[in-house]
């Protein structure tokens, strides 16, 4: 879906694109290490990561994550070059190779001095947002030669490297339109397994959008300054639902669930669980649901565990016929959303005043976080170094922290 305003071919003034991602084991030996990474310093019970691993060794000890963004990066490029942008795009992780210092490191040394970072997270709180922040900061002062636990105030500055990163995209167009036909396909699917029209099993099977469990604590921290993780999501939600009612003629039932849950069992996550929901339903007489992974950019590990094993076990146990609807992926109005969010940007930083596309009723998010947005705890700000944060006093022109 490319907006009219965005016919530029320029990603000046960036040199190069960044998508930053989380990461994954792609052989049994990584698995341990790889959540290791994950879960340094979170308070995560050994008990869970056993458990955690088991959903890995399910598939081989690959997960299916790095082959997505290997796709999602082909796509890109693929529009990228469609456009006539022929700015330069690599591949990051937080977690797993290969790790964003040595991408910037490869873009800094091929004469790069500032990059649009694109995270696959489509909503923001800790997990999505901040923590990719002060991620980025950490891998620029390891670019800068900086010890681990001596972050440089300003590594931006430091490394030669400015890294700025793109606005939150649950209420783009392309992200709600790329999920909104895979729910379409989905009750289509539904509906010949059932053997009945499709307008008829969409007034009748809810729509169960799920999405990743966070504490409690993160949410708050999350609406803090914005509107928080469940809020977007529920815009989200409610656009997607709308476009599938237009498509079919009927307006499904939905509500959101949440799965993934983590942590010990005494810290409160967000509630309720895709396979609570699931039984609730089973007992006021649902047979058939549509669930959309609207949490998820792509079809990972979470969506392959504790969707599409778990839950359709569940749902499989309670006589509910369950389909699930596909994500967001490289399905072309999501990419190229994203190629107009990168244009939308580069306009924004040449000083033009470009159009924020956006659906829902929460506006474009800021293209800079204010100081104090998305902490991992609510009103617990450790002021570790991040990128992409305007200064205390709501500007950006300072160095120590953009
Ligand atoms: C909001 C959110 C997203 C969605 C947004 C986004 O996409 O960024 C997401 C994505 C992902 N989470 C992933 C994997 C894991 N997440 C874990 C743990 C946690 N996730 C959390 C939140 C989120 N996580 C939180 C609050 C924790 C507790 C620890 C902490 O506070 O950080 C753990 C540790 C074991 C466990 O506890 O489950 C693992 C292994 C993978 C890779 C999957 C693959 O390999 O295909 C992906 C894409
Ligand atoms: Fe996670």
């Amino acid at each position: 879906m490319s907006s009219p305003t965005l016919t530029t071919s320029s990603l000046a003034p960036y040199d190069a694109v960044l998508l930053l991602s989380f990461g994954g084991p792609e052989q049994p030996e990584d698995v341990l290490p790889f959540m290791r990474n994950v879960t340094r310093g979170k308070g995560i019970p050994e008990e869970r990561l056993v458990e955690v691993s088991q959903h890995y060794a399910l598939f081989g000890g690959r997960s299916p994550i790095n082959d997505q963004n290997r796709a999602l990066l082909a796509a890109l490029r693929a529009e990228l070059d469609a456009r006539g942008v022929d700015t330069p795009i690599a591949w990051g992780n937080r977690n797993w190779e290969p790790y964003t210092d040595g991408a910037l490191a490869g873009l800094r040394d091929s004469g790069a001095s500032r990059v649009l970072g694109l995270v696959t997270s489509a909503y923001g709180s800790y997990s999505g947002c901040r923590q990719y922040r002060e991620h980025v900061a950490a891998a620029l002062a390891g670019v800068a030669g900086a010890a681990e636990d001596a972050v440089p105030a300003d590594p931006e500055a430091a490394a030669g490297v400015r890294v700025d990163k793109l606005r939150h995209f649950f209420n783009h167009p392309g992200f709600v339109r790329a999920n909104a036909d895979a729910v379409v396909e989905a009750f289509t699917d539904l509906a010949a397994r059932l053997g009945r029209p499709v307008a008829e099993v969409a007034a009748q099977a809810p729509l169960l959008f799920v999405t990743h469990s966070i504490p409690l604590a993160m949410e708050a921290g999350s609406a803090a300054v914005r509107p928080g993780y469940v809020a977007q999501h529920e815009d989200a939600c409610r656009e997607v639902a709308a476009l599938v009612a237009a498509d079919l003629g009927t307006a499904p039932e939905w509500s959101l669930a949440f799965c993934s849950r983590s942590g010990p069992p005494s810290q409160p996550w967000l509630e309720p669980d895709v396979n609570d929901v699931l039984a609730e339903r089973a007992e006021t007489g649902t047979s058939a649901v549509v669930m959309s992974p609207i949490g998820f950019v792509s079809d990972h590990m979470e969506v392959a565990y504790d969707l599409d094993t778990e839950a359709m076990a569940t749902a499989k146990d309670l006589g509910i016929t369950a389909v699930r609807a596909g994500s967001a992926s490289t399905r072309a109005p999501f990419v190229a959303g994203l190629v107009d969010l990168m244009l939308e940007r580069a306009a924004a930083e040449r000083g033009e005043d470009p159009e924020r596309v956006t659906v829902g009723a929460l506006g474009a998010w800021p293209d800079r976080c204010a100081v104090g947005c998305c902490l991992q705890r609510a009103g617990v700000d450790t002021g570790l170094p991040t990128i992409s944060q305007q200064d205390a006093d709501g500007t950006t022109e300072g160095a120590a922290a953009r």
